[in-house]
């Protein structure tokens, strides 16, 4: 059974210099600035209070933050991982003052990707307000580094509930709610986040963000693209400190009527399954060996 987690809610990353995280958050992404101080900054790209937390040095690395629907359920958590012998902490007060939640509990899954489960995180009542119309509606999910994609994929099954919706070679595109995917994880030799998304209005913003990038010399690293297994399309592209941001738009849901007879596909890892029009992504983890690449 494991935790049951309802939501991604945020992404803290690690940044050599905020303001040009800012900069490119606001400027090129399109997010909201929501709060800055001297060592975080607080951006969103939806009406959750923030999505995206830039914390000073780069060496802080990254987490992710998933909701879960009480501090009961947060205990309830807790125990569980205990029986399972999965080592978690509660968050001091300082960190969840960090994180506006009233409810913490720190984790790693076996690669020693940070997992932080929070119960009831600060809600915002202003409208998400973009500082570049991007057409963003949502924070959507984290991609990140695996360096054992059996241990994490079976860690995230079997301790924090969720599913494998399809997989590309041995990366598992994971599911805790209706969305295809809220985390993907690509195999690599290292840990923390590798992309996140986030979901755009339609392909239009899609086809405009990829002229205003070029144009603004931002280096654009896959696409426009459509995902087989999601079926969104997509743009990814790349920001400060080397992390990759994707928009993408029409991502499928897998409802609960849709449960009763999904069934997980199992892609191989070539371009094809990565993007079914033909773009090739300048991607490590999304790379495969040229003669894959050319008989596929
Ligand atoms: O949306 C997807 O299916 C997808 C597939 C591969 C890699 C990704 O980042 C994705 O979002
Ligand atoms: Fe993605």
């Amino acid at each position: 059974m494991g935790a049951d987690l309802h939501d991604i809610r945020y992404v803290r990353i690690g940044s050599d210099d905020l303001d040009e995280s800012v900069r490119f958050a606001t400027e090129i992404l399109g997010l909201e600035l929501m709060e800055r101080d001297r060592s975080c900054a607080y951006l969103r790209g939806d009406d959750r209070d923030h999505n995206i937390c830039y914390v000073k040095g780069r060496d802080a690395g990254t987490m992710t933050g998933w909701e879960v629907g009480s501090m009961t359920a947060l205990d309830q958590a807790a125990a569980e991982f205990d029986a399972a012998c999965v080592r978690v902490r509660a968050g001091t007060s300082e960190e969840r003052e960090q994180r506006r939640v009233r409810g913490l509990l720190i984790l790693n899954d076996p690669s020693g990707n940070t997992i932080e489960l929070v119960a009831r995180p600060q809600a915002c009542g202003r409208r998400y307000f973009p500082t570049r119309d991007a057409g963003i509606t949502h924070f959507s999910h984290v991609g990140l580094h695996t360096r054992n994609a059996p241990a994490d994929e079976g860690f995230w099954v079997a301790n924090l509930g969720a599913k494998v919706s399809d997989w590309i070679g041995d990366a598992a595109l994971i599911r805790i709610n209706e969305v295809h995917h809220n985390v993907a994880l690509f195999p690599s030799t290292k840990s923390g986040v590798q992309h996140v998304n986030f979901q755009v209005e339609s392909q239009d913003d899609i086809m405009r963000s990829w002229y205003m990038l070029q144009n603004r010399n931002v280096k654009v690293v896959f696409g426009p693209g459509r995902h087989p297994t999601s079926g969104a399309r997509f743009l990814y592209f790349q920001g400060p400190d080397d992390m990759i941001y994707e928009y993408s738009t029409g991502v499928r849901m897998i409802t609960a009527e849709d449960e009763k007879s999904y069934v997980p596909r199992s892609f191989p890892k070539e371009p094809s399954s990565f993007c079914m029009w033909g773009s090739l992504p300048d991607i490590p983890e999304f790379k495969v060996p040229v003669d894959v690449a050319r008989a596929a």
